[in-house]
């Protein structure tokens, strides 16, 4: 069976990144990733700033100064400050050409105009320059970011309306499983509610892919085949949840080999997920998740997710893995590699109860995973565990 290593390997070698690109809207990029960095229409500060409440100051060699005016944040008006003359001024406010220093309001006394300073205010003090934080013309972001809600704010104070992005997958979610049913209907005897389309949906939406097709099939050959191949004729994603393991009714299997989707890899040695399916028809991806709730996310987090990055050329592919030190010993009973449901709290990493593939109750309060080799049989309190960090945690 295929090692973690070897099918995350597959998924690596198996990706072209996409050269399509498009313009889109700032409001709409959350997750996109640019295709070209962004040049700065502005410098930041384009004025230089207070940064401070208190007093602008043009100094001199006392300390004490007249009070001649007034800044607030968004006022265009410059005062003239001649030596020993001194402006009120607020945060954010635009600082006269012609103060030098900025003293805050704790540390100066006030009567009238008349101001006596408690400090010894120094040349540039509190003052952000023009340009400080981004120089006109520089590139803030580069070819490869993704947009997260702090680029979104970055490139919003530039005035930046627009970016240029890869294009992203277009991609189907099938849901195969006679035993499910849409919340809102009452279950039957057998019956759960469906659960695993609307978490592939959430996790496609943040990865900024949104034309997303949800299609049930019933669990059996023909609408499994006629439903696939439509959906492999019309997009670059396919997500096929349940119905890949051995059981008679697992039908997703016999409809990828009928629709002759080339097998990159099937089956895993792991725990959530074993019988994953990863493989390619023309320039379409296939995934064929395991239907066991966190076999499906865990799969998600770790193959889907690092293959949508790879596609759109990201800085970063993957999710973060860093070592943490375990706070509990752990036996691998399985034979198989691990990825465990956990808790990164302050300097250690916490493996949570509940652990069963069919199971989103400790998924849920997770904000981590944790990746034990198959080889490892057990970890001891205290050793490095590598330690996958998890989007949503938090
Ligand atoms: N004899 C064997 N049986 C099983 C094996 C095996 O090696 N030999 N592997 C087990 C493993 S491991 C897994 S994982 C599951 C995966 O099976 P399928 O991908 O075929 O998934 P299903 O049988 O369709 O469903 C499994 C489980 O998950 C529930 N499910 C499925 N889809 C959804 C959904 N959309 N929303 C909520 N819950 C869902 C389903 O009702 C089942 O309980 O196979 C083992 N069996
Ligand atoms: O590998 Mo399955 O995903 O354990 O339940």
């Amino acid at each position: 069976m295929n090692s973690v290593e070897h099918a995350i390997q597959i998924v690596r070698d198996s990706v072209k990144s996409f050269s399509g690109t498009e313009v889109i809207s700032l409001k709409n990029a959350i997750g996109r990733t640019l295709s070209k960095g962004v040049a700065s229409p502005l410098n930041l500060p384009s004025f230089r700033q207070s940064a401070m409440d208190g007093y602008a100051l043009n100094l001199h060699d006392s300390d004490s100064y007249e009070v001649i005016g007034e800044v607030k944040a968004g006022d265009p008006i410059d005062i003239t400050l001649k030596p020993g003359q001194a402006s009120r001024i607020f945060t954010g406010a635009r600082v006269p050409n012609s103060a030098n220093s900025i003293v805050i309001q704790e540390k100066v006394s006030r009567e009238g105009d008349q101001l006596k300073l408690e400090a010894e205010p120094k040349t540039g003090d509190f003052i952000r320059n023009i340009g400080e934080q981004i120089a006109k013309g520089s590139i803030p972001l580069d070819k490869g970011h993704t947009i997260n809600p702090s680029s979104l704010g970055l490139l919003k104070s530039l005035g930046i309306q627009e970016v240029e992005v890869v294009k992203n997958m277009k991609a189907a979610i099938i849901v195969t499983g006679n035993e499910l049913v849409e919340s809102g209907q009452t279950l039957k005897e057998g019956q759960i509610y469906e659960s695993n389309s609307a978490v592939i949906e959430a996790a496609l939406k943040s990865k900024g892919i949104q034309e997303i097709n949800k299609i049930t099939v019933r669990d059996n050959l023909e609408d499994t085949i006629s439903k696939l191949r439509t959906a492999l004729d019309e997009n670059n994603l396919v997500l096929l949840s349940g119905g890949i393991s051995v059981g008679e009714y697992d039908f997703v299997g016999q409809a990828l080999k009928a629709l002759e989707v080339e097998e990159l890899f099937y089956k895993v040695l792991q725990k959530p997920g074993k019988p994953l399916f990863f493989g390619k028809r023309g320039g379409t991806y296939v995934f064929a998740l395991p239907g066991n709730p966190a076999s499906t996310l865990t799969c998600f987090y770790v193959y889907v997710n690092l293959l949508i990055d790879l596609f759109k050329s990201a800085e970063h592919p993957g999710l973060l893995r860093v070592k943490f030190p375990i706070a509990q010993d752990y036996e691998n009973k399985f034979g198989r590699a691990l990825f465990l449901k956990a808790r990164v709290n302050n300097n250690s990493v916490e493996i949570l109860d509940h652990q069963a593939s069919s199971t989103m109750i400790s998924f849920a309060k997770a904000n981590a995973l944790v990746y034990i080799p198959a080889e490892v049989t057990e970890v001891l309190a205290g050793d490095l565990v590598e330690t996958i960090i998890l989007p949503y945690g938090s």
